[in-house]
């Protein structure tokens, strides 16, 4: 099937922060991610099948689908963490079907990641958790050499910016479930990654931090000109927060547009099961698309 993804203007940047990209240049840039006819099967069995995606410079994009549906396996796939049976994924202008061990490793240290679980070390200082950003792709050397005064005072810069650096010495276990999302995202950022992927991030959150996490993570991509991948599960969420919404459904990509053009009908066949007519609900949403 083809879904072809527009690139969109941002949302309006929040009061006094202009945007480093301007919205006629967002329009006209290249993809950062571009996927296409991907396919991932584990022991021959498809989980991913015909999928096409395009990621823009300062956008945030939510990923829809029932559990199950190959959320996760799309984001494994941006960082050549699943097998991959056939189509390209390209990434900050890597083709990663043909990447080594090495430059896989590279290729990472540019893709910051947010978890559900915000996989911080509980004992261990909010500001260290931040630096363990600086240590993707730069070695044991690093380990070895200890962090720079300037590695320090940009993992406080990046704790002021995501509103928690009144908690750097704090041990990171003392903090909020909100709070340990933030420090989460100020070490993706520490990595200066190229995109952002967030992995179901406010899962574990009630829906006012949930709220404000998604808030943080949409400033950074008009800010920064980072495009975030964000899988949710909270329809009114993905509505509120991303400027495209992208859903999959039993490994197919039935969804693609932008989310203020996409009504309730468009994403209820991402939560039909595969048994109810899949063909009819795939044209329906294709016939949306092609409108
Ligand atoms: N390593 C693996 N080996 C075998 N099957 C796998 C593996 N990883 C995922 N799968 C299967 O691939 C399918 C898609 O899983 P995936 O985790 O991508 O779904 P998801 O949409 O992220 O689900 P959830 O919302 O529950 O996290 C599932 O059927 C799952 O069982």
């Amino acid at each position: 099937m083809s879904v072809v993804a527009q690139p969109v203007a941002p949302v309006a940047p929040p009061v006094n922060t202009a945007p480093r990209i301007s919205t006629a240049e967002l329009r006209t840039a290249l993809p950062l991610v571009s996927v296409r006819g991907l396919r991932v099967a584990y022991d021959e069995r498809p989980v991913l099948d015909a999928v096409d995606l395009d990621l823009f410079p300062g956008e945030i994009v939510a990923l829809l689908g029932a559990s199950g549906s190959g959320k996760s396996t799309l984001m494994k796939s941006l960082t050549g963490f699943a097998p991959v049976s056939a189509g390209s994924v390209r990434v900050a202008g890597h083709d990663l079907t043909n990447l080594g061990r090495g430059e896989l490793r590279g290729l990472r240290s540019e893709v910051g990641q947010v978890f559900q679980q915000f996989n911080l070390i509980p004992r261990l200082s909010v500001l260290t958790n931040v630096l363990t950003g600086a240590l993707h792709g730069a070695g044991a050397i690093n380990l070895v050499g200890g962090f720079s005064t300037a590695h320090r005072q940009r993992a406080l810069a990046l704790l002021d910016r995501v509103g928690i650096a009144h908690k750097a010495k704090d041990p990171a276990r003392s903090l909020s479930g909100g709070q340990q999302q933030r420090v989460a995202i100020a070490r993706a950022l520490m990595q200066r990654p190229r995109i952002i992927l967030a992995d179901e991030p406010v899962a574990s959150l009630d829906p006012k931090l949930a709220g404000s996490v998604l808030e943080l993570l949409r400033e950074i991509a008009v800010e920064d000109g980072i495009p975030v991948l964000v899988s949710l599960h909270v329809l009114p969420l993905a509505r509120e927060y991303s400027d495209r919404i992208v859903g999959l459904r039993g490994g197919e990509m039935l969804v693609s547009g932008r989310t203020s053009s996409l009504s309730a009908g468009d994403l209820a066949v991402l939560y039909e099961s595969a048994d109810e007519d899949p063909d009819a609900a795939g044209e329906a949403a294709h016939a949306h698309h092609d409108a």
